[in-house]
């Protein structure tokens, strides 16, 4: 019985014991380190995009408009469930929009060339070091009508449908993308819709919408300074 990553890593080490290998990555100091790695990569980015979406609908209540508007009418009461994302595409825009603009992990992660190789006409010797540099795709003027400017049309088609878009890749790409993508964008999903379906996000009292600031807190990952917002019930 697999119930989770670490049975998998447990059989997967017992069938490799079983079979005489002596050698094997699977010990438990690997298995240790391998789950931190996936709290550590997984808490935060996901906390942290949670925030930047409450915090530009607070900023922009004509696109919160729309979400509530979207969920009261496609959703109602009932509890959201995945599989009525495709059903929701403005709050589906918004999602995409929010991680676009928000750009939290602008760097991606150091890699390290193992090999010489040549990319677009580039040598790069054995052991460089390489930062894929995401915010050079998901704020290229080339691909965004409006690169720095929060727009959900960015990901609608003329009659309002989601559309996807190349140049959208704030998990990275290749074969060392973001293993946890599709956990991200459920639990982006379930609590982002839960959310807006029972509160309305506003500015603190005497704080204007103008006056949220949408600059980020600079480190590893880009974090939204510190805000204070009301959460009002809709119920
Ligand atoms: C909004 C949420 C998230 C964003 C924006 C995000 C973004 C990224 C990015 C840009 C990378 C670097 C990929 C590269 O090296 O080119 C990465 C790596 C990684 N992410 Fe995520 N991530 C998110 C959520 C998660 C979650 C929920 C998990 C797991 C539960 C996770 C686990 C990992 C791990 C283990 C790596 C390292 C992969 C490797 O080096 O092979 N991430 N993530």
């Amino acid at each position: 019985m697999c119930r989770c990553f670490v049975d998998a890593f447990l059989t997967h080490k017992q069938n490799l014991e079983e079979a005489g290998d002596k050698d094997s990555l699977y010990h438990d100091e690997n298995l240790v380190y391998s789950v931190i790695n996936l709290f550590a990569a997984g808490t935060d980015t996901t906390a942290n995009t949670l925030q930047w979406c409450l915090l530009f609908m607070a900023k922009y209540p004509q696109f919160q408009d729309q979400v509530q508007e979207e969920l009261s009418r496609v959703i109602g009461s009932r509890q959201v469930r995945v599989e009525d994302r495709k059903n929701l595409p403005y709050t589906d825009a918004i999602i995409h929009e929010t991680q676009r603009l928000a750009n939290i992990v602008p760097m991606a992660v150091l890699h390290r060339t193992s090999r010489d190789s040549t990319f677009q006409g580039y040598f790069i010797k054995e052991r460089t070091i390489v930062l894929p540099l995401l915010t050079s795709v998901l704020h290229d003027e080339s691909e965004w009508e409006t690169p720095n400017t929060f727009n959900p049309s960015h990901f609608l088609d003329k009659e309002g449908k989601f559309t996807r878009r190349d140049a959208f890749m704030p998990f990275s790409a290749g074969r060392r993308m973001c293993p946890g993508e599709s956990l991200a964008r459920m639990e982006l999903f379930l609590f982002f819709t839960s959310l807006l379906q029972r509160f309305r996000f506003t500015p603190a009292p005497g704080v204007t919408e103008d006056e949220l600031d949408l600059n980020p807190v600079v480190g590893f990952i880009l974090t939204p300074s510190p805000h204070e917002l009301c959460a009002v019930s809709r119920q």
